[in-house]
């Protein structure tokens, strides 16, 4: 469980990270998202005691990480997989971390199994892929058996494959009770990896939500084809429904389910053609959260930008550093 409270950082005149209250279950993946600049990197590295909160505090499992005996124990993160350029072999990496933190050497090996790492594992890690730098950034992370997880854009720039692999073992991890805070730029990518979004913008947090409510905000409706679309508008115009007219025998209905459409379709006895349930999607909705929240906008957003470098970031250039 990590809590933060009034958690705020300043560097000079900026403030990164302004007073924000969150907390990140266990058992869960938790997102964490937001555009370049918006303060992720800066709260993750508050978290893990690599800076130090100008004002409010966050504490996992209850203290502050430097307040732990075994902090390592506690919290295992990966802030910046790249980080590691090195001669070592992969194992000799980790079993020189496990060596300086008390961590028994079969631990290693249990990582670099968990981790799929074997074939790799008397490697130099200075040669490794990027993916095979995440895994072992995670490997890392993993050494003391921590409850807390925390990646910080564990699948930036990775294949497919190892897209798929971080989103299953984040999954994973969560499902054996642990607490997971993973940040992405992308949106698309946490609808499916994770459940539950923290959403920050300029410092401040601007959502905090399971991922079904944010979808549930996205303007979702239902789909409606029918040769007799118009008895069924008419039935169903009521003060809290909106009925809109695509063509001939199309309509989308909003405020009001499918279940509630097909029966009184049924009573009408009107034949449908489809009757689906049309989601609004996550990206929008982040969006739309974040609009007035990018320090640097250059310019509508296209078909292509959102396609691009990495979704929502396409909006947002991140200057000021
Ligand atoms: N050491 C530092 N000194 C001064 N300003 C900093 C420092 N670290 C971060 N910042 C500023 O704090 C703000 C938040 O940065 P941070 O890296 O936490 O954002 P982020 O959400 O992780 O962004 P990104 O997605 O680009 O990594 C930015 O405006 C950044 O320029």
């Amino acid at each position: 469980m990590i809590e933060a409270t009034s958690l705020t950082k300043r560097y000079g005149a900026r403030t990164a990270v302004d007073a924000i209250d969150f907390t990140v279950r266990p058992g869960q993946v938790t997102g964490f998202l937001g555009p370049n600049g918006a303060g992720k990197s800066t709260t993750m590295r508050m978290i893990v005691g690599l800076d130090r909160p100008s004002a409010g505090r966050v504490t996992v499992n209850g203290r502050p990480y430097a307040e732990h005996r075994a902090p390592l124990r506690e919290v295992g993160a990966l802030l910046d997989a790249k980080a590691v350029h090195t001669g070592r072999s992969a194992r000799n990496h980790l079993r020189a971390i496990a060596a300086t933190h008390g961590i028994p050497a079969r631990r290693v090996d249990e990582v670099i199994g968990l981790t799929g790492l074997e074939s790799v594992a008397r490697k130099r890690v200075g040669g490794f892929s990027l993916g095979m730098g995440q895994r072992l950034g995670i490997a890392a992370a993993l050494l003391g058996d921590p409850a807390t997880l925390i990646l910080d854009e564990p699948v930036n720039g990775l294949d497919p494959e190892g897209v798929l692999w971080v989103r299953g073992f984040a999954r994973q991890l969560a499902a054996e009770g642990r607490t997971v805070l993973l940040s992405s730029h992308l949106m698309s990518e946490m609808a499916l990896t994770a459940d539950h979004i923290i959403v920050l913008g300029k410092g401040r947090v601007v959502a905090n939500a399971p991922v079904g409510d944010l979808l549930g905000s996205t303007g979702s409706f239902v789909r409606v084809r029918s040769p007799r679309v118009d008895e069924l508008a008419r039935r169903l115009g009521q003060p809290d429904v909106t009925v809109t007219s695509v063509d001939a025998t199309t309509l989308e209905v909003r405020g009001v389910g499918a279940e509630v459409i097909g029966e009184v379709a049924a009573g009408l006895g009107v034949p449908l053609h489809e009757l689906t349930l049309v989601q609004g999607s996550l990206e929008d909705a982040y969006l739309s959260l974040t609009r007035d929240e990018v320090e640097y906008r250059t310019g509508a957003v296209t078909g292509a930008d959102a396609a691009g470098r990495a979704g929502a970031t396409a909006v947002s250039e991140e200057v000021a550093r």
